[in-house]
């Protein structure tokens, strides 16, 4: 587009606007519309993944769905935030490798499950989870029973379903360093 603009902006302009201020005029037109459409892009994800909007303008902007971790969660008390639709929920949890949702009377949630080395390193695990839980105001919750089985249900109680914070959260968790605390895994003979 910008190279239809030029020459029809600099064949007007050509005796009035003096070549560098043109330039300046076009250069930060150029860079309010990039900024815009990464606005759009963010919003449309973000509305679309807390239910506020249509799941199909999700899958337009789908690569900024792949940083999950890298965003923050919001307040939940936030008026506007709703329990995503299945679908929405569906299409988010392949962002989060290793956790399931379920449907708990009609609460969707997101659940992981990992068996300790003992009851002291599930202990060790919960704080390592709890430091994330309290930066970003948003907290699982903790399960461990049998001594050594270890297992982190999300979801946003203040709505009753899933929102984006979930899967953030979800996806900060698998960013965790936590093999020193893992049983090894049993290798089949
Ligand atoms: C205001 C603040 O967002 C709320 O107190 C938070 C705290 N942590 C939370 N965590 C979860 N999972 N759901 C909530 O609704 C919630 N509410």
């Amino acid at each position: 587009m910008s190279r239809l603009l030029l020459p029809t902006l600099f064949s007007i302009s050509r005796t009035q606007v003096p070549a560098a201020s043109l330039f300046h005029n076009l250069y930060g037109f150029h860079k309010r519309f990039v900024h815009w459409t990464s606005e759009m892009s963010q919003d449309s994800v973000r509305s679309s993944t807390t239910g506020g909007g249509s799941a199909s303008r999700a899958r337009t902007f789908c690569s900024s769905l792949d940083d999950l971790s890298t965003k923050k969660c919001v307040p939940c008390n936030n008026k506007d935030l709703r329990p995503m639709t299945e679908q929405s929920a569906q299409n988010l949890l392949e962002k989060v490798a290793g956790w399931d949702m379920s449907n708990d009377n009609g609460t969707l949630k997101l659940h992981r499950s990992w068996t300790v080395k003992s009851f002291t390193k599930g202990l060790d695990f919960f704080k390592r989870v709890a430091d994330i839980a309290e930066s970003e105001g948003h907290h699982p919750d903790l399960h461990l029973v049998g001594w050594n089985n270890v297992k982190i249900e999300i979801w946003t109680h203040a709505i009753g379903g899933l929102t984006e914070n979930d899967f953030i959260l979800a996806a900060k968790l698998n960013e965790l360093q936590v093999e020193d605390l893992l049983r090894k895994k049993k290798v089949a003979k």
